[in-house]
């Protein structure tokens, strides 16, 4: 085994250059940066990278979409308030592209041919920009592995495309940089079939030992971005474990043997402690059910070979080559004086048992001093190395926060197994998820969950649990689609954005995670008879309802027997999977005409309602104005118990109802000091706040009603208001493309709106006519409306829109409304600016956990800045 000495990652230039003819500024020529339009310029759009190993072949491959054009003047104001240079990123909803992986058997290698050409991977992915098929002939794509030689010819011949090779080693490094720098949930250890994500610093991840154990074994010493040795290896790696695994049983795949492995007993074949001393060894350590000598009973016995069970040769096999290879990695990170060991390679899989060998092995030897860790993406290192090797993808630059990492459902490729056909589009999708109707639960069927001590703590001993309890989680779906938005920050007015963990409700506990997963599960026809009809219940519109709620119950029930599938799970994830999972079926507003009509019904009593506000004073109309909010935020779709009430009253009969509740002190009320803070004490009078930032939540009652009156108030006391919306649908929640329009009707009934809305650039009509000279300059404070980056009822702050990070320069308020973004997460959350925190409970458990109150109970959380 030959070392190496240290690499830099070899960058080749095989990608053509930019292909600047007819190239065209799009949009406002005046901008600093205005976004230039290359016609004929497509490889830099989309990228394709293959790992082509002896069993499985790879794919990594980036789709681009192109965003919707939004009101170029409505946009130019609000960057000129919010101070934000660059102009020509942004548009509704956000752009950006997606890193797909997805999995093929090396003898299936036409079906993964005809996957590329299908989605037109060969030529760039953009159809429309490859109408002359010439331009295929060009094509160079990134491979590594040795079916980058073996197949070469066969690319070409049969997509035109030559493969360009990149060194499998780089390419493993530079994948496993990548993963451990950009992905939040990538690492983890695995104990006794006990997940646990690990949060990698960025900044402080090297030096660590990489080892790749594929039929052989790499360990890799790797001290920064293609800088690495190769430091050690052994030539008993998986593919010992599978030729000496099919020579002993007669099994036909590796997965096969791996299974059996899984009904074994290691007992009958290995000769243990016990069987040289009689009892444990304690004096150096060693229990009776340690292995003195793997396979060493067969020393000690006259048998024949068919007369062990192949199911305990091969968890001997398995044992002594985990064990091995845990034991040679720790005494190399132990010569080096390396604190973290990642493995990864074919032979994981992801493979329950396996893990927990070498995790046993790494932490046997080393006294408990090293831990083992895995990837979730173990198998696609080679292929994102490959991918990497492209130059100007911008991805090296990319950090945690600009990732989002998604699970679609019906996309049989991404994920572990293979389990399907290529699926070009939505169509073949649902023909896929019905398939599945027919066949009864194959992919919801619970899958049997490895309980805790699976190796015992003696180690090397008989799993307490044996059969079908060892479960590989090589299934589908654990990886997912990796979205990058480049446009994506960190709030920066969180107090400390690396202790900041968006969820409250800890979902690791079983009995929370069964309590949220049944919630959902119960709610979800309903939602499927709103999306259905929100798409005028066309025969196209059921069927894809089907296949939604088929995918989001595969989703729960994978959920319910391995919650740590997707990473490290909590309720913001759940509900945000179900809107994209939606998504995903073409349901793009779910709760749309029940948004119209709420807006319209809610509108229509506005001025009343303002009028009723201005007649109080001060300090009543403060107090209103907050009961007002709590009492409107009853209008959520997403609650069992508020849909229940809307089936017995009106729209306005449940406000009315709501706010005649709204009897003081609420269940978590720090109304007086918010007060105090607003109109001060005595004589004194505070400062107004310079900007708010004011996250709203529903649509109807609770923006109108609620959350409008509330920002008047603000802007009428000189604070700038912020109205911060979804860029993208959740239930019923109002979006940032809605507000403008809403602010407009409302602006109708308000002068104070309507001034600000002007100023803020909402009201462009109004806004060219006071251009023109021809009405009067009214100084107001402005009125914004900005995206949050999230299509959830939850909020992470730990990625939100750059225009919102812009506008939280000049904030000293924020107000969080509703229970998804105020309790569901960032309950805990600590800003460096005031923070107000409102929401209705409108879930009895939550309330008894989170308040120890009553469904309804009101919380009104006022935490001046930190
Ligand atoms: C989805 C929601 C977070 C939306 O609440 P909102 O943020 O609109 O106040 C909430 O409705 C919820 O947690 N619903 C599930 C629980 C239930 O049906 O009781
Ligand atoms: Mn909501």
């Amino acid at each position: 085994m030959a070392t190496k000495g240290s690499n830099s990652i070899h960058r080749s230039s095989s990608r053509p250059l930019l292909d600047l003819s007819k190239a065209e500024i799009q949009g406002n020529v005046e901008e600093k940066y205005p976004t230039i339009l290359l016609p004929n310029q497509s490889d830099d759009l989309s990228h394709l990278a293959l790992d082509i190993g002896g069993s499985l072949i790879k794919l990594v491959y980036f789709s681009r979409h192109e965003g919707q054009s939004t009101n170029d003047k409505r946009m130019k104001i609000l960057k000129d308030k919010l101070g934000i240079l660059n102009g020509n990123r942004r548009s509704y909803p956000i752009l950006g592209g997606r890193l797909h992986f997805v999995k093929f058997e090396t003898n299936k290698i036409n079906e993964c041919l005809e996957f590329i050409y299908s989605k037109k991977l060969h030529c760039g992915g953009w159809e429309s920009h490859h109408s002359d098929s010439t331009n295929d002939q060009n094509a160079v794509i990134k491979a590594t592995g040795g079916g980058a030689y073996k197949f070469a010819d066969l690319f070409k011949e049969r997509l035109g495309i030559s493969l360009d090779k990149e060194d499998e080693m780089d390419c493993l490094v530079a994948g496993a940089n990548f993963l451990l720098k950009a992905i939040r949930h990538e690492a983890y250890t695995h104990m006794e079939g006990q997940k646990e994500f690990i949060q990698i610093d960025p900044n402080d991840l090297f030096p660590y030992l990489l080892v790749n154990i594929g039929s052989g074994v790499s360990m890799i010493k790797v001290d920064g971005d293609g800088k690495f040795e190769r430091v050690s290896g052994t030539n008993v790696g998986g593919g010992t474990y599978w030729g000496l695994g099919r020579l002993l049983t007669n099994c036909s795949s590796f997965d096969e043997l791996l299974e059996l492995s899984q009904k074994g007993d290691n007992r009958t074949t290995d000769m243990l402690v016990g069987d040289i001393y009689g009892t444990d060894y304690p004096k150096i350590g060693l229990s009776a059910s340690t292995i003195a000598s793997s396979f060493g009973k067969a020393t000690l016995e006259n048998k024949e070979l068919e007369e062990y069970r192949p199911e305990d040769i091969s968890l001997s096999l398995l044992r002594m080559i985990s064990y091995n290879i845990g034991q040679i990695s720790y005494l190399n990170a132990l010569r080096f004086g390396l604190k973290r060991i990642f493995f990864g390679g074919f032979f994981i899989r992801g493979h329950a048992y396996t893990m927990d060998a070498i995790s046993f092995a790494v932490h046997f030897w080393s006294k408990g001093t090293a831990q083992a860790m895995f990837l979730r993406h173990e198998g696609f290192l080679g292929a994102l190395g490959a991918f990497m090797s492209y130059e100007k993808h911008g991805l090296d630059d990319l950090m945690v926060h600009q990732f989002v990492e998604r699970f679609p459902m019906g996309a049989p490729y991404t994920g572990g197994k293979i389990h399907g056909p290529p699926l070009r589009n939505l169509n073949e999708k649902i023909s896929w998820m019905e398939k599945f109707l027919q066949k009864g639960t194959e992919i919801t069927a619970p899958v049997p969950m490895t309980p805790p001590g699976t190796t015992g703590l003696g180690g090397f001993e008989v799993p307490l649990s044996k059969g079908s309890t060892l479960r590989s989680d090589a299934s589908a779906l654990n990886v997912g689609v990796l979205h990058l938005i480049p446009t994506l920050e960190v709030f920066p007015l969180l107090v400390d954005p690396k202790m900041y963990e968006p969820n409250t409700v800890d979902l690791s506990d079983h009995s929370e995670l069964e309590y949220w997963l049944t919630i959902l599960s119960e709610h979800l026809p309903d939602l499927v008879d709103k999306a259905v009809a929100s798409e005028g219940g066309t025969d196209d519109s059921k069927r894809r309802g089907d296949a939604f709620a088929r995918a989001f119950s595969a989703h729960l029930a994978r959920l319910m027997e391995e919650p740590a599938a997707y990473g490290k799970l909590g309720l913001a994830n759940l509900l945000e999977m179900r809107e994209e999972c939606l998504r995903e079926f073409q349901f793009v507003d779910a709760y749309r005409s029940i948004k119209q009509r709420e807006n319209e019904a809610s509108l229509a009593v506005l001025h009343d309602l303002l009028m009723e506000l201005d007649s109080l004073d001060e300090e009543t109309r403060l107090l209103t104005l907050i009961e007002g909010v709590l009492a409107a935020n009853i209008f959520d779709w997403g609650s069992r118990a508020c849909v229940d009430l809307y089936h017995k009253g009106t729209i306005i009969e449940i406000y009315r109802m709501s706010r005649n509740k709204m009897q003081r002190p609420w269940r978590v009320d720090d109304f007086d000091a918010f007060k105090e803070r607003m109109l001060g004490s005595g004589d004194k009078k505070p400062l107004p706040h310079r900007r708010a930032l004011l996250f709203v939540d529903n649509s109807g009652a609770d923006i109108v009603l609620g959350m409008l009156p509330l920002a008047r108030e603000l802007l009428r006391r000189g604070t700038e208001v912020v109205l911060v919306g979804n860029s993208l649908p959740a239930l019923n929640d109002v979006t940032a493309m809605e507000l403008p329009d809403i602010v407009a009707e409302a602006a109708k009934h308000c002068d104070i709106l309507r001034r600000a809305a002007e100023s803020g650039g909402l009201l462009v009509d109004a806004m060219t006519n006071t251009l023109d000279g021809s009405k009067e300059k009214l100084p107001s404070v402005p009125l914004m409306v900005v995206e949050n980056g999230c299509g959830s009822p939850c909020i992470d702050f730990r990625q939100v829109s750059s225009e919102l990070a812009a506008a939280a320069k000049d904030a000293d308020l924020i107000i969080l409304e509703g229970m998804g973004r105020s309790l569901h997460t960032n309950l805990y959350a600590q800003f460096k600016c005031d923070a107000l925190k409102l929401a209705m409970v409108k879930n009895q458990r939550l309330a008894e956990k989170l308040v120890q109150g009553n469904i309804y109970d009101c919380v009104c959380k006022y935490e001046p800045a930190y």
